[in-house]
């Protein structure tokens, strides 16, 4: 099974990371359990791309270390066996939905029948012939993401994926995220809505560059008092706060 060890899928060392002049993470120390799904949740501009850049090694980084998958971050040896899904779709306007998937399908050595499977994955087999450019934003986003799925990565890193789809989607969507996870992929998924938390296992929570807590969504309950995530998120940053005021 792929990243069904007991070794963390990610693990970060005092990350430091400058983003033009202004320093966006601060000294950030997190692990991501091997076959579990981790969101990665804080309001926006909080540094959760930042982060995910970082991860998959395409930021520069001021100091700290980034290991994923046992290997340092951006190593070439892991180009196959970590999918990226940006935020902004990245896939090739001028081609059917199909060649799109076909074409990510090829350059990870997997047959057609994956890259169908991919596309009926993102609920995309009715739109099969169409050219991407002819697609609305959430479902050329779900193109991306069949993209990353047919190279079956033991790590997705996902990028506010669920931005734009209707609930319908979105709950079909995290159940194929718990389907990847049962069967030993580590996904590490960013939304800057509480309620998606609720999907998550694990929850990492990012505030202004800080990591404020690494904790389930029952743990944040049960340290907040609050029974909403989102009013749980609320408390957890004012304590947080008022208690690095009166440190
Ligand atoms: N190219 C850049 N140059 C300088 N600063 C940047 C750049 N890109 C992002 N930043 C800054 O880095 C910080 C973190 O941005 P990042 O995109 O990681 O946040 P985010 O949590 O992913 O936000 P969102 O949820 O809105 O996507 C922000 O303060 C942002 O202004």
């Amino acid at each position: 099974m792929p990243g069904s060890t007991d070794r963390p899928a990610i693990e970060i060392t005092d990350l430091v990371v400058r983003r033009g002049r202004n320093e966006v993470l601060h000294t950030l120390n997190l692990s991501v359990r091997s076959g579990s799904i981790t969101g990665l949740l804080g309001p926006s501009g909080c540094g959760k791309t930042t982060l995910m850049r970082a991860i998959v090694g395409t930021q520069i980084v001021e100091s700290g270390s980034v290991t994923v998958l046992g290997e340092p971050a951006g190593s070439a040896s892991l180009r196959h066996r970590v999918g990226y899904v940006t935020q902004s779709p990245t896939v090739y306007l001028d081609l059917s939905v199909r060649d799109n998937v076909r074409y990510f399908a090829a350059l990870y050595g997997r047959t057609a029948a994956a890259a169908a499977e991919a596309v009926d994955a993102v609920a995309l087999g009715g739109y099969s012939d169409q050219q991407a450019g002819q697609l609305s934003g959430g479902q050329r986003a779900r193109v991306s993401l069949a993209c990353a799925l047919v190279g079956d990565p033991e790590l997705l890193i996902l990028d506010e994926p669920t931005v734009g789809l209707d609930p319908v989607l979105r709950a079909d969507l995290w159940d194929r995220f718990a389907d990847l996870a049962a069967s030993g992929t580590t996904l590490l998924v960013s939304s800057h809505v509480m309620d998606e938390a609720e999907h998550c296992p694990e929850l990492l929570l990012l505030r202004e560059g800080s990591l404020i807590a690494q904790l389930s969504p029952d743990e944040l309950r049960t340290e907040t008092g609050q029974s909403s995530l989102e009013h749980a998120f609320l408390t957890l940053i004012r304590s947080r706060t008022v208690g690095a005021e009166q440190s």
